[in-house]
């Protein structure tokens, strides 16, 4: 019974999506009486739920279905922690100044945008119609001051916009000297002033702090979750009974000075993250799971695509990409389809979403392989999840640095029994003989290969041997000082630094690009916007509508209080408006369903349920209705079965 909704009846409009999330205060920007402060929000009332209802479901997907620990570790990070990751070295963006006004523009996103509207430009010329990104980037560049830009649209030539095409594709993969070149081969300027830009400095993004009264202790504002799984390896691993795989999580706060945040949610200075670590063999990176995954189908853009200039993503399994290699391992392909199946859960539109794997300069130097949940919006696509297989590396440098046992001790079935030329050096004689030189002479034997052992033995049989130190000065043995033996050896304990498959959320960048795909206006009507927020996230389920305020007060207390304990979140709308009206605001703050009381209600005991994308409505009994409610909330059924749920009661009293 349920009809079919035109979603697309009127095109996207994100002026007016930005004004109703102002209007209803999804978010707005923060300390806004004071001027604000680019890339600081806050959230209000409807945000905070729907972005608290992601974080619940992304703790039910993840945490909960995954039997995950998760830790909630601080924000202030004394400094020696950032040095050691590398961040305080690397953690950086490449910037670049107006070469007049010393305005800060972020390299990579300059060239970005210059060439995303020189080929909007040129489609134009050509009477092509644009997609909704270069309608963006043209109309961006149309309130900007560089005469150049604002001239008519250009016609380029093919090589050109081929060219472009290419440099966008592998965009990421430039480095700052890269960037510098393409700002001076294509005349790229500052597009606000026409201005020439200086070349790419590293910026780096994090706010720096210091702790205690006298300052003596240098920190950061972390800006990511990530260490604080690290640097608490240890108890984690002893809390899991000393065993790998598993997984840790943190949700929480992380912080970077953005070099010039203009794009609202999806770049912001202070933001939640959703953060796992994931602990494994370094020798088994097989995931005990993955048959459940192995039939998802993923668009899935690898990085010969990028390399070759194409945006095209590949449709494929996840079974056959880890099959194929193209995906490094199971555990790694795993999270990249569950990441999938939260996000296409949660509302994000499934043709709207790829997968994209880091090009080789654009990836850590120690990750093996990196994907990226890239989701399109107005903007272009933006990477919302962030997939990586960083090897041992964090746990290696941080056990390195502090000395502490950051490493898996596996007690093995079966001893391994092997059979080794063993050193013993006669330690009184050769500190006599070598003096201060003694630790260079026992390093430098001590790393000797088996081979070299073997051909050492010989020489010290014949009456001495000459070795080699690193730094090429030369000792002479002999067999009072040295021995070799052949030893059989048992080793128990299988002692390794496990690897960490790192899936990492950003919150804010899901909820916006969520906003987008879930907004429509009504096919009759453009000036009434829908948000078809899936129920699982709507911030409020059902909206209680009485017809008129004291009269119903009683039956209004009774079904608000009956959801609240079947846990359902719902509303009162008591305004003075009318219901269509007062349905349509619900519409626009995304809220499934709506239960109307009125003067059958109070004669009948019956109630009418609304639908928010159909607008279909249904009569039923107050307690069905109340049922059938609370089932769609949690789930349970759709809207089809609903209706049939009704029909069938309503048939029934017309029998009775
Ligand atoms: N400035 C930001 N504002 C909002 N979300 C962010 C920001 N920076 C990162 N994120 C989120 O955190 C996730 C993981 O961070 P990661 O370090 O992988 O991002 P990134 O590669 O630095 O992003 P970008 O290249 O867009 O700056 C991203 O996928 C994104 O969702």
């Amino acid at each position: 019974m349920a009809t079919g909704v035109n979603k697309t009846a009127h095109a996207f409009d994100k002026t007016r999506l930005e004004g109703m999330l102002l209007r209803r205060f999804f978010y707005a920007p923060a300390f806004e009486i004071y001027r604000g402060v680019a890339g600081l929000y806050d959230y209000g009332p409807p945000g905070s739920s729907l972005q608290a209802n992601i974080i619940n479901e992304w703790r039910k997907h993840f945490i909960i279905e995954e039997g995950m620990l998760e830790i909630d570790s601080t924000i202030l990070t004394p400094a020696p922690v950032f040095e050691t990751s590398g961040h305080v070295a690397r953690f950086a963006d490449w910037m670049v100044k107006d070469t007049k006004t010393g305005d800060v523009l972020r390299a990579d996103h300059l060239v970005k945008n210059v060439l995303e509207a020189r080929l909007a430009g040129d489609k134009e010329a050509r009477g092509i119609a644009a997609e909704p990104k270069e309608e963006e980037a043209l109309k961006k560049q149309s309130k900007r001051k560089d005469k150049a830009a604002k001239a008519a649209p250009v016609k380029l030539s093919d090589e050109v916009a081929a060219e472009y095409e290419r440099i966008l594709a592998q965009i990421d993969n430039y480095s700052g000297p890269e960037l510098g070149q393409l700002c001076r081969d294509h005349k790229i300027v500052n597009p606000d002033t026409g201005n020439e830009v200086t070349e790419p400095q590293p910026f780096n993004l994090m706010f720096t702090t210091s702790i205690g009264p006298t300052g003596q202790h240098p920190g950061y504002l972390r800006p990511e979750t990530a260490q604080g799984h690290f640097v608490n390896f240890q108890r984690l691993l002893e809390f899991n009974n000393g065993r790998v795989p598993f997984a840790s999580a943190q949700i929480g706060r992380s912080f970077r000075n953005e070099i010039s945040p203009r794009a609202g949610l999806l770049r912001v200075r202070e933001f939640t993250m959703a953060e796992i670590e994931h602990f494994v063999d370094p020798d088994d990176k097989r995931h005990e799971r993955f048959n459940e995954v192995r039939d998802v189908e993923l668009n899935l853009l690898d990085r010969h695509t990028q390399a070759a200039g194409s945006s095209a993503p590949k449709r494929m399994t996840v079974g056959e990409a880890v099959g194929k290699g193209v995906i490094a391992n199971e555990t790694l392909g795993y999270f990249v389809a569950r990441i999938y199946l939260f996000l296409t859960k949660i509302g994000i539109n499934p043709k709207r979403l790829r997968f994209r794997q880091h090009m080789a300069n654009e990836m850590a130097h120690y990750a093996t392989d990196c994907w990226d949940a890239e989701i399109e919006n107005s903007t272009g696509w933006t990477e919302c999840v962030g997939c990586a297989d960083r090897a041992a590396y964090d746990l290696t440098v941080h056990a390195k640095r502090t000395g502490a046992p950051l490493v898996v001790r596996e007690a093995l079935k079966e001893p391994i029994v092997t059979e080794k030329e063993v050193p013993e050096f006669n330690k009184k004689l050769m500190g006599k003989t070598f003096g201060k030189d003694l630790p260079v002479v026992t390093q430098t034997v001590s790393t000797m290969s088996e081979e070299e052992l073997i051909k050492l033995k010989g020489q010290l049989a014949q009456g001495e041997a000459v070795i080699k130190s690193a730094d090429g000065r030369e000792f002479k043995l002999t067999p009072e000082i040295l021995t070799i033996e052949r030893q059989t050896l048992k080793q128990s304990i299988r002692e390794f630094t496990p690897n960490v498959i790192e899936p990492s959320f950003g919150l804010g960048r899901i909820l916006y690009t969520l906003l987008e795909h879930s907004f429509w206006s009504r096919e009759q009507d453009a000036d009434r916007s829908v948000l078809s927020l899936p129920v699982v996230v709507a911030p409020t389920k059902v909206l209680i509508v009485p017809l008129s305020t004291k009269k119903f007060d009683e039956l209004v207390q009774e079904v608000s209080s009956k959801l609240r304990k079947a846990g359902v979140f719902s509303r009162v709308d008591d305004s003075n408006q009318s219901i269509g009206r007062r349905y349509a605001r619900n519409d626009e703050l995304g809220t499934p369903f709506g239960v109307t009381l009125d003067f059958a209600s109070l004669q009948n005991r019956t109630m009418t349920l609304r639908e928010r994308d159909t607008t279909e409505q249904l009569i039923g009994g107050i307690d069905e209705v109340l049922a059938v409610v609370v089932d769609l909330c949690n789930g349970a059924i759709g809207w089809g079965e609903a209706c049939e749920r009704l029909e069938r009661y309503t048939g029934q009293q017309n029998v009775d």
